[in-house]
């Protein structure tokens, strides 16, 4: 069993760690060469997991040539990096894609885009509540996996699997990948909450009335309703909005605390794809004539279009309605 894991940030290198607990061969394909240095010569991967000791099974490569041997392919790049590291990719292996988002300038979901950058190979999506360094230390995680092919589907399951890492299968590609997409642009609003000192209700507010944006946009685009409450959706969403271990929450915690959109992602090493996502979402709802407020509201945040104050007054100000 040979496993190729594409991108080596926090979560594609925690992913290597917990695959190789048990066996299996994984190489680790990095973008940056010294992170391909650091994790074949010290077992660490200091720029994305620090202080985390890796298995001295994890190797890493730079050239994506090491890939054609890989009988299972894990795609963990940022989202907006997707379609161009899986067009390179040798066709026709199964595809796992770990990425949280939506493509900017098509609104394609990340399986739309890899289906398009590799026609031929068949495709599931991994995604629910998994702070990188958790599942790295191996505590206890459980997670969706989403495949159309049920057969396929349980064989990658079983594959996946460790005693503290368990993998929940579903047919429901779409309804994954918008929970974990969308969820990240609401811990953004909850990060805000938090950076502005709005208080506990206000995040459990946001989150609730989240869910229900999350579940409007999620059920237009052909998501299952009991996906979205699940791990991938409801259940990521309570752990991004709940922590500054979350890079989006902490994103919206300092667009909370009066620091600018631009500031805050200037020069930054990690990815906080809420960021990314929040303008084509907005756009993908507008155009579905979904109602998204509170996604509204962080856009408006981001492009620095209105001041704190009025974007939460004019959320607060919104029409009473039935829940
Ligand atoms: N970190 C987590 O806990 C976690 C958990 C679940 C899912 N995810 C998702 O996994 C994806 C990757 O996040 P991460 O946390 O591993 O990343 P990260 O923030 O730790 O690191 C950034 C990554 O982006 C890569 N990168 C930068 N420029 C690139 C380019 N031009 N082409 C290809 N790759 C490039 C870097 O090499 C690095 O792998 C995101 O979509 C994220 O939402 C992350
Ligand atoms: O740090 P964040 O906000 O990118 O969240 C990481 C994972 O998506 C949590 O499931």
């Amino acid at each position: 069993m040979k496993a190729g894991v594409i991108g080596a940030g926090a979560w594609g290198t925690a992913l290597a760690q917990t695959l190789s607990s048990q066996g299996e061969d994984v190489c680790l394909w990095a973008l940056e060469p010294e992170v391909v240095e650091a994790v074949n010569r010290d077992h660490l991967n200091p720029l994305y997991l620090p202080g985390i000791p890796l298995n001295s099974s994890v190797r890493a490569t730079g050239d994506m040539a090491d890939m054609a041997d890989r009988d299972l392919l894990l795609i963990v790049s940022p989202a907006q990096h997707l379609r161009g590291v899986v067009a390179g990719l040798p066709a026709g292996v199964p595809l796992i894609l770990c990425s949280k988002g939506i493509e900017a300038g098509t609104t394609l979901l990340m399986s739309e885009v890899a289906q398009q950058a590799q026609p031929g190979s068949p495709i599931a999506v991994l995604s629910g509540p998994t702070f990188a360094h958790e599942v790295a230390k191996g505590l206890p995680t459980a997670i969706t996996l989403a495949c159309g092919d049920a057969e396929l589907g349980s064989r990658i399951a079983a594959r996946i699997a460790r005693p503290a890492f368990r993998p929940y299968l579903s047919d429901d590609i779409v309804g994954a990948e918008i929970g974990g997409a969308v969820k990240n642009v609401l811990a953004i609003a909850c990060g805000v909450a938090e950076g502005a000192g709005l208080g506990l209700n206000a995040r459990a507010s946001l989150i609730s009335r989240g869910f229900a944006e999350m579940t409007r946009f999620g059920l237009a685009r052909g998501a299952r309703a009991e996906t979205l409450s699940g791990l991938s959706g409801l259940g990521d969403l309570v752990l991004t909005c709940s922590s500054t271990n979350s890079r989006n929450f902490s994103l919206g915690k300092g667009l909370g605390e009066g620091r600018p959109a631009s500031e805050l992602l200037a020069n930054r090493r990690t990815v906080a794809e809420g960021a990314f996502t929040a303008p084509v979402l907005r756009e993908a709802a507008r155009a579905a004539m979904v109602e998204m407020p509170v996604v509204e509201a962080v856009c408006a945040l981001l492009e620095d279009a209105a001041p704190l104050g009025q974007v939460i007054d004019a959320l607060l100000a919104r029409p009473l309605r039935p829940e």
